[in-house]
């Protein structure tokens, strides 16, 4: 991210009267119509909602996986529109990391090259990228497993290395798109606890999207979405961040 937002004097994120318009055969459907939105630097955010209401289609938007059909989406303040395709993923390479409901881990890979991956691509050496990944995959309690593979470990644990990974390059900005979809309950909250305390002890801004309201509890900004707009179920956004006990700013 750029200085200004890190001192705090633009958003992270700011869509302006975003809409959305999917056509599939003859039949428009409108996934979002007219989201005005902004996420600050260090937030953690909910976004709620049945299924169909437009959650994955604003996290898209918001990570720049799509464009919308009309409005602004503006990342650390620059307009995404009018970048070219290889800007919009310089940007997106360096503020976003993204975790997806089905963990998308590469399956011959270990745990520790998976993490590995995103910061070799961008010409780490490989020693730097050990290293980081190492240090990532401690923060999320799994340093006694980074040589398994993917299908060695239990669901809740390849969402953590997910979690690693999209935290290796330090991005400003964590994007989930209903990363808890595929865990049982007590995996669930474990994966909203943990992403909640990086946010806190690291101020690594966190949106996930998820249908079940069981875990907004601990949420403080909570976003609900409704049939491609945002609800009056929303709860505003804090200046002070959720703080888990034990864990310190
Ligand atoms: N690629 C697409 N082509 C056509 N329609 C789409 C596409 N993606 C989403 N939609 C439609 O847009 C609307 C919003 O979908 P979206 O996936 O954003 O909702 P969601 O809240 O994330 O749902 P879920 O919780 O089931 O993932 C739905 O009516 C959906 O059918």
């Amino acid at each position: 991210m750029n200085t200004l937002s890190k001192i705090g004097m633009v958003p992270l994120v700011e869509l302006r009267r975003v809409t959305k318009r999917y056509q599939i055969g003859e039949k428009p459907v409108i996934a979002l119509k007219g989201i005005d939105f902004v996420i600050q630097p260090r937030e953690f955010v909910a976004i709620w909602g049945p299924s169909g209401s437009g959650k994955s289609t604003l996290c898209n938007l918001i990570g720049m996986l799509d464009s919308p059909t009309t409005g602004n989406v503006l990342i650390d303040g620059e307009e995404v529109n009018g970048l070219t395709d290889n800007a919009r993923s310089e940007l997106r390479n360096r503020n976003i990391g993204f975790v997806f409901q089905s963990f998308n881990l590469v399956p011959v890979l270990s745990a520790l090259e998976n993490v590995m991956l995103p910061l070799q691509i961008s010409g780490a050496p490989v020693a730097e990228a050990r290293e980081r990944a190492l240090q990532r995959l401690a923060e999320v309690g799994l340093e006694e497993h980074v040589a398994h593979r993917p299908a060695k470990l239990s669901g809740g644990q390849q969402q953590r290395v997910a979690i690693a990974r999209a935290l290796v390059t330090d991005p400003a900005l964590v994007i989930a798109d209903e990363p808890t979809a595929n865990l049982d309950s007590g995996n669930a909250r474990r994966i909203i606890e943990l992403m909640l305390k990086i946010n806190s002890r690291q101020g690594t801004a966190f949106v996930f999207s998820t249908h079940d309201q069981r875990l907004l509890e601990s949420v403080k900004r909570r976003v609900q979405m409704e049939d491609g707009v945002i609800g009056s179920d929303s709860m505003p956004p804090r200046s002070a961040q959720t703080r888990i006990a034990g864990t310190h700013p």
